[in-house]
């Protein structure tokens, strides 16, 4: 297997051009698609996640052109529901694409049938299925019941009143928001229970408004959307920087000599990863905002124990962090780290571990307590792109680090590599 050694590296300086948001890239791709007019999108992300969503959007017979390597895309909205007589589509394991597409594909007409890698084929989606079924879809489990693939026969939404539950991922609330505008009657979409990674209910709700679509928020207890709407487009629109993806950097500084400026993201972000920076303040490190920007720089770094079910993929990064601080770490309420890319709590912890550091594995927490002097050791990154960008930050203490298939990035930051070595020295 392909791997990386880094460091030991000292300094983390210079500045930084996020590429764009995952889940806004995806999301808007979806909108466009629906709306009428043609956008023209740019600042794009370029990785897996996005070709995945572009592939399928193509196969269902969505006209766009890529310019700009991929980063600028001009897509002819379709003013209304997706309609083909089949398709047979492959997601990866693009959370942000199956989800919103499962709910968006029984608006219009059609059979379709969704799949992915053999990990999406173990993420849960019952919750969404279970939502769907209630509103009239004829949906069903190709496999195991509660989990992709899927087989969807199309005749659309019916509006009404729905219950989804929200403890396990915001995504299938996300989905059911999206496509509920475009359903044959007006839609009460009730959450049941908690509701997990809230910050992305902002972001679909922000993007859902730039498409023309107001939803009526309920103290993120109810939703309600009126029907038989469409979808605008809103001509241009730009992708902001990924939040996450930030967080390497942001970290980087915070834990090295150093300063780093990350352009993309900042004050005005919609992404609610942003507050990973306000985690990393309260660490110790100093932060500085701008609407478009955020700035971080080395000061000692304390442990925390703090809440981050707002934000559980920046989370990660904290617990990496964490072994350059004094003190241990803990990250709370994150039980859904075990259904993302991998068993995101087992394999964090593991790996920690084997770099020397104390960890305990909660059922829905980590601690972290670092050590003087961590071993040197090959990660394993279980095709999870965050544990590769998260464990680089190894680099940065006085023993170097080897990433094993690094190349597992291309999730959602294709590219990261390459940044990280333009700043660490
Ligand atoms: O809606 C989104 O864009 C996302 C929601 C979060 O998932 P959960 O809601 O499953 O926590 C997050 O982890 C994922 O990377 C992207
Ligand atoms: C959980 C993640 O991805 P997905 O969008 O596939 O859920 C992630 O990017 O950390």
């Amino acid at each position: 297997m392909n791997s990386i050694t880094l460091g030991p590296l000292k300094h983390a300086n210079g500045e930084i051009q996020i590429p764009g948001s995952k889940s806004l890239s995806n999301r808007i791709l979806l909108l466009a698609t629906l709306a009428k007019g043609t956008t023209k999108i740019t600042n794009l992300l370029d990785s897996d996640d996005i070709k995945h969503m572009l592939a399928s959007l193509k196969q269902l017979g969505v006209k766009y052109s890529l310019e700009d390597q991929g980063t600028t895309c001009i897509l002819e909205g379709l003013a209304g529901p997706i309609q083909a007589d089949f398709g047979d589509l492959f997601l990866g394991n693009a959370g942000t694409a199956m989800r919103p597409l499962t709910a968006a594909l029984c608006l219009g007409q059609g059979e379709f049938h969704l799949h992915g890698e053999p990990r999406m084929h173990e993420r849960p989606i019952g919750d969404l299925v279970d939502a769907l079924q209630a509103l009239g879809v004829d949906i069903r489990y190709e496999g195991e019941k509660n989990y992709p693939p899927l087989c969807i026969k199309a005749s659309g939404l019916s509006g009404g009143e729905v219950s989804i539950k929200g403890n396990i991922s915001s995504q299938f609330l996300t989905a059911i928001l999206m496509s509920a505008p475009l359903a044959k009657g007006d839609l009460t979409i009730n959450v049941d229970g908690e509701l997990v990674s809230k910050p992305y209910i902002d972001i679909t709700l922000h993007a859902m408004k730039q498409f023309g679509v107001e939803v009526e928020n309920q103290n993120y207890q109810a939703f309600v959307v009126k029907g038989q709407q469409t979808y605008q487009s809103p001509g241009e629109i730009m992708v902001e920087g990924d939040a996450s993806s930030a967080s390497y950097f942001l970290a980087a500084a915070a834990i090295a000599g150093g300063k780093i400026k990350v352009h993309g993201v900042g004050s005005d972000s919609v992404q609610g990863d942003v507050k990973f920076a306000d985690v990393l303040a309260k660490m110790g490190a100093k932060i500085t905002y701008g609407p478009t920007w955020i700035e971080a720089e080395h000061h000692e770094l304390n442990g925390v124990d703090l809440d981050m079910n707002h934000i559980p993929d920046a989370a990660m990064t904290i617990a990496t962090t964490a072994l350059f601080a004094k003190g241990p770490t803990t990250i709370r309420n994150i039980y859904n780290w075990r259904v993302k890319e991998t068993d995101r709590l087992y394999a964090m912890a593991t790996e920690l571990k084997k770099l020397g550091a104390d960890v305990i594995e909660g059922e829905d927490f980590i601690t972290v307590t670092p050590v003087a002097t961590l071993n040197h050791a090959a990660i394993d990154t279980y095709n999870d792109h965050r544990i590769a960008m998260c464990f680089s930050l190894v680099a940065f203490s006085d023993t170097p680090v080897t990433i094993n298939d690094p190349g597992c990035t291309s999730k959602t930051f294709p590219t990261y590599f390459e940044l990280f070595n333009t700043v660490a020295s």
